[in-house]
């Protein structure tokens, strides 16, 4: 049994996965694992992990959760090359400074902009209160500034002039809030020509593709989803909010 990536493009660390493979020719199967259809809490998934979330890795006997090692293990078993996770030992640590910092910054006020303003008003059928979509964007923008101006500052990419799994991992967060509708990058030149950078590096056309169901997400509608899921998102989804 070859390399399984268990992927569903609309979630971020799954695109970061899927454009990492691509884009560095190693050959996996892709396994959709569909969140909104539930694919996730079947029983064949918690095989995979018992974790029951996306992405998830299968290397024959061997199982793997969590995107950033997955990114990592597929760093060293396919030799990609340095600049993705640069063998400089302070290349290094600012690659690792970045993603040890984004799960709880760019990430979580990414998805929270996202989850509210996309998938908690296509499930109770309620627009989000501008005044609670103002607050998610500034709470966002904070951290926004932070990645400006402590891990990006006038540097190509984010361990300098090469880009590495950092920039990876931030780009494919900073556009669940733009496919949301936050065009977060439009006041942010310095953020946009990196952006533009990033994309060329991994190929325009195969970031393309991985966002493509993601840039549609605002055509779904409720009953895209299991309705055994419904309920048990709205509670998660209102709890946060
Ligand atoms: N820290 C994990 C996060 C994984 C995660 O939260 N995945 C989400 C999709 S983005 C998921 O599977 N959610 C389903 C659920 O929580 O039920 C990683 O980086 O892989």
């Amino acid at each position: 049994m070859g390399l399984e990536l268990y992927l569903d493009l609309l979630s971020q660390p799954c695109r970061a996965l899927y454009i990492f493979a691509r884009s560095n020719k190693i050959p996996f199967e892709f396994k959709r694992v569909q969140l909104a259809k539930g694919q996730h809490k079947t029983e064949e998934f918690r095989k995979v992990n018992v974790l029951m979330k996306v992405p998830a890795l299968r290397d024959g006997s061997f199982t793997l959760a969590e995107s950033i090692a997955i990114l990592l293990y597929l760093v060293q078993k396919f030799k990609t090359p340095d600049h993705w996770y640069p063998s400089d030992l302070q290349k290094r640590a600012r690659v690792d400074e970045y993603l040890s910092w984004q799960h709880v910054n760019i990430r979580a006020k990414g998805s929270k902009l996202f989850l509210s303003k996309v998938l908690l008003p296509l499930i109770t059928g309620q627009p989000l209160p501008p005044e609670k979509l103002e607050f998610l964007t500034e709470e966002l923008n904070v951290v926004l500034k932070q990645f400006e101006e402590k891990f990006l500052q006038d540097k190509p990419f984010i361990a300098g002039s090469e880009v590495s799994l950092a920039d990876l991992v931030a780009l494919v967060e900073l556009m669940q809030p733009v496919c949301a509708g936050y065009n977060l990058f439009e006041e942010r030149p310095k953020l946009a020509e990196w952006r533009r950078r990033v994309e060329e590096a991994v190929g325009k056309k195969l970031f393309q593709e991985a966002h493509e169901e993601i840039m549609n997400v605002k055509n779904l509608t409720a009953d895209h989803f299991a309705p055994e899921l419904i309920e048990n998102f709205k509670q998660q989804l209102l709890k946060q909010n």
